[in-house]
């Protein structure tokens, strides 16, 4: 079944200050199916983040619609959750109270919100960690804590913006491996912002691809690729470097002026 739904999607920002107008999305339209990973990549300032913002009913669009689960979304609630990257906690609850949040304001009474909590907090790896403030976890164990929040409240759709962007090289490697893990594990709905062509290809089932401002959909690339996926084995696949330059191939063509900052190995 369909998940998401995005069609025709438009956005027009006026600068608050010049009065000009940007038209960061010029039409967008995909769908995301229940339990599929897909992330979307594009040229720096094309307008994913605007997408994912929009989706979460944090930002209103010019044209077009968002529909989860069938139902059009106009604002924000429970059936998306995101994970942000600046991770977005409460600093005064506890990472168990910070995973328990959701499920408090659904009315969930305190044992079993405390018992989905501490189930979720193992699921990422956090078991041990459920008395800590945020302000006591690494950058890694803090995005660890925001993707167990949002899993707790069983959204209907995942969003993620960066979430690993300013981790480290390394760690973030081990968040990637784990972020596939528990997909496939639970089989979340996902929708993933990212600028990194491989961390694209080795976490989704499509990869929908922009163009430059304002935006189009360019390809919609499916990652046929077996899973469980661990970041040697799969990357080492002459499928994947494939698929990872035929998605480097697209961007080049649509003339990414504005950055450099698209990574593939
Ligand atoms: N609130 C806003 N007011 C005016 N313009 C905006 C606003 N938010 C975004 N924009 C503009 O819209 C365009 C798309 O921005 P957005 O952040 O969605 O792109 P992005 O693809 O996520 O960028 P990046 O790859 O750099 O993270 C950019 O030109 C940006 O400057």
């Amino acid at each position: 079944m369909t998940a998401l739904e995005i069609s025709g999607l438009a956005k027009e920002y006026v600068d608050s200050y010049s009065g000009d107008r940007v038209t960061a999305i010029g039409e967008v339209t995909f769908t995301v199916e229940e339990g599929e990973f897909v992330s979307i990549l594009g040229p720096s300032g094309c307008g994913k983040t605007t997408v994912l913002n929009i989706i979460a009913g944090f930002v209103e669009q010019t044209a077009g619609t968002v529909k989860v689960g069938g139902r059009v979304v106009d604002g924000p609630g429970p059936d998306r959750g995101v994970v942000f990257q600046n991770h977005a906690l409460f600093p005064w609850k506890t990472v168990l109270g910070n995973a328990a949040f959701g499920l408090r304001m659904k009315g969930i009474p305190a044992a079993r919100r405390r018992e989905i909590a501490l189930e979720h907090l193992e699921l990422v790896g956090l078991a041990g960690f459920e008395n800590r403030y945020p302000h006591e976890l690494s950058g890694g164990m803090r995005q660890r804590l925001g993707v167990a929040r949002v899993l707790a409240n069983e959204p209907a759709v995942m969003l993620m913006d960066e979430p690993f962007a300013s981790i480290d090289a390394q760690t973030r490697r081990k968040l990637q491996e784990d972020l596939t893990r528990v997909f496939e594990l639970r089989r979340p709905t996902v929708f993933f912002v990212t600028h990194d062509i491989d961390e694209a290809v080795f976490l989704s089932d499509r990869v929908v691809v922009l163009s430059r401002r304002p935006s189009r959909v360019r390809e919609i690339v499916t990652v046929d690729l077996p899973r469980p996926r661990d970041w040697q084995g799969t990357t080492a696949l002459p499928e994947f470097r494939e698929i990872a330059n035929h998605i480097t191939a697209l961007l080049s063509e649509g003339g990414d002026r504005e950055g450099p900052e698209l990574t593939a190995a």
